[in-house]
């Protein structure tokens, strides 16, 4: 084994699944995407840079309501799919969702200002956070957004005081449901799972928590209890996952109704469908999910002795991030000898480094994420070399690919693409070392547009006021 050792090498050689949809190369080898070559989105809109594919985001936002509401549809029940802003919000984006029959789901203050700037009806918004402050609350319910999903008891009392502030009573109740914790541990990492006992969001459905809150709420007539809330995790592989959690939040519902003779009309699964970053990922199948989740509530409503109640999902991740691809610009490429235990063992690196890193995808470094990469410019020579694609952040742990095969030839001035990272890669960019956030081009029938300019240096200083 040589000293390289460890994780696989990711390496493909044509547009596959983990691409926006209708990538493809040109005749002299470099990538299209959404009918744009990357040379010029990179020499228009300079690297780094996120390419969205206005397509693959509207087809796959459209994927979800079809599947979703067959299936539902076929039980009875109907079905609202909102879109998770955490994953990558911004204006043209919730219009799209809109467009695309989706509500938009936020978890802040300013995610609500995006929704709300890009027209989207306050009663086609919903309001998450476990530590929301008193003015997010409160320009929710200004914006008569259609649900506060409280996450704590302690939030009870909160809403219901600004609700009265605002003028609400029983006569026009501010909608919210209860973020439940189902102790159904799922997700791609330990910090991605939301569901398990000891962590910071919803109330336990163990020892009574969360069937006393929905009680509390019920208590409050300023405040309308549309259901109950489960988000167990983000990028689920195991459909069986859902089921289960579904089950339980069902059970939670009956209880309910059994003790307080109120059976609330909705139930809302939350996101964590997976995607494929590299090939060797399986995505979820959501017609599948879709199908298998209707039957699980359908025959646990069947024999819970409840109709069925209408049905929320809220994907983030698997609806934009297969539509965005990272454009870099490599910089240095250097040779890096890696000593092993014997000369046998001993091989050599080649670092190449880019020009954005941990500030425009934290993922590898905060969850060991793997991605895979291409030169994107060219085709590059027929050898690979085994390299490893790093940032230009002062920090050793700032890697993007730890281990991708590039052609031998890569020189400074290439580009290199890296697909699927639509979610979770502007929304949790930063300005580490001061370095400016990259623009989100969006990408469609060849068109270029800017939805996100690129930060500059201006941006930063007007925040530093000496
Ligand atoms: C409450 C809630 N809904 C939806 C999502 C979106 O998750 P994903 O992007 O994995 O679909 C999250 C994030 O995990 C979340 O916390
Ligand atoms: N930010 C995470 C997912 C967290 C989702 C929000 N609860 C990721 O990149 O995978």
């Amino acid at each position: 084994m040589s000293a390289l050792g460890g994780t696989p090498v990711l390496r493909e050689t044509a547009p596959g699944h983990v691409w926006p949809v209708g990538t493809s190369l040109t005749d002299d080898g470099a990538l299209v995407l959404g009918g744009a070559d990357v040379r010029e989105i990179a020499q228009v809109h300079g690297t780094p840079c996120f390419v969205l594919d206005e397509l693959t985001f509207r087809r796959r936002a459209r994927m979800f309501v079809g599947a979703f509401e067959q299936a539902f549809g076929a039980i009875g029940s109907g079905v609202d799919v909102y879109y998770a802003g955490k994953s990558f919000l911004s204006v043209a984006v919730a219009r799209w969702a809109r467009e695309e029959g989706l509500r938009v789901d936020t978890c802040t203050g300013g995610e609500l200002a995006v929704a709300l700037r890009a027209d989207v009806p306050g009663a086609e918004i919903g309001l998450h956070g476990n530590n929301k402050s008193d003015d997010e609350i409160a320009r929710a319910i200004e914006a008569r957004v259609g649900r506060i999903v409280l996450d704590s008891p302690a939030e009870i009392e909160r809403v219901a005081r600004l609700a009265a502030i605002a003028g609400r009573d029983e006569t026009d109740p501010v909608p919210v449901m209860v973020r439940v914790t189902t102790g159904i541990h799922a997700g791609g990492h330990e910090f991605i799972s939301t569901a398990h006992e000891d962590q910071k969001f919803g109330v336990p459905l163990a020892g009574g928590a969360a069937l006393a809150t929905l009680e509390a709420v019920l208590a409050h007539p300023a405040l309308e209890l549309l259901g109950a809330h489960s988000h167990i995790g983000s990028q689920i592989q195991d459909a069986a996952a859902f089921e289960a959690a579904a089950r339980a939040m069902l059970g939670l519902r009956a209880d309910l109704a059994r003790s307080s003779g109120v059976l609330v009309p909705e139930l809302d699964l939350g996101g964590g469908y997976g995607i494929a970053y590299t090939p060797e990922d399986v995505p979820i199948d959501v017609d599948g999910v879709a199908r298998a989740l209707a039957a699980t509530v359908r025959d646990a409503c069947a024999e819970l002795g409840t109709s069925v109640p209408r049905i929320s999902i809220e994907p983030g991740r698997s609806i934009v991030g297969p539509a965005g691809v990272t454009l870099y610009s490599v910089g240095v490429v250097k040779a890096v000898t890696v000593g092993g235990a014997s000369d046998d063992e001993t091989a050599v690196r080649t670092y190449v480094s880019v020009d954005g890193g941990m500030s425009d995808n934290i993922r590898p470094a905060l969850y060991g994420a793997r991605y895979l990469g291409r030169l994107a410019n060219r085709p590059g020579d027929d050898a690979s070399l085994r390299a490893r694609v790093v940032g230009k952040h002062c920090e050793s742990g700032d890697i993007v690919l730890p281990d991708v095969e590039l052609p031998t030839d890569v020189t400074p001035g290439d580009l290199i693409a890296v697909p699927a990272t639509g979610a979770y890669g502007r929304s949790m960019a930063s300005n580490y070392n001061h370095v400016l956030r990259p623009p989100v081009i969006g990408v469609k029938d060849g068109e270029l547009r800017v939805l996100v300019r690129r930060e500059t240096e201006d941006d930063l200083l007007a925040l530093d006021l000496g």
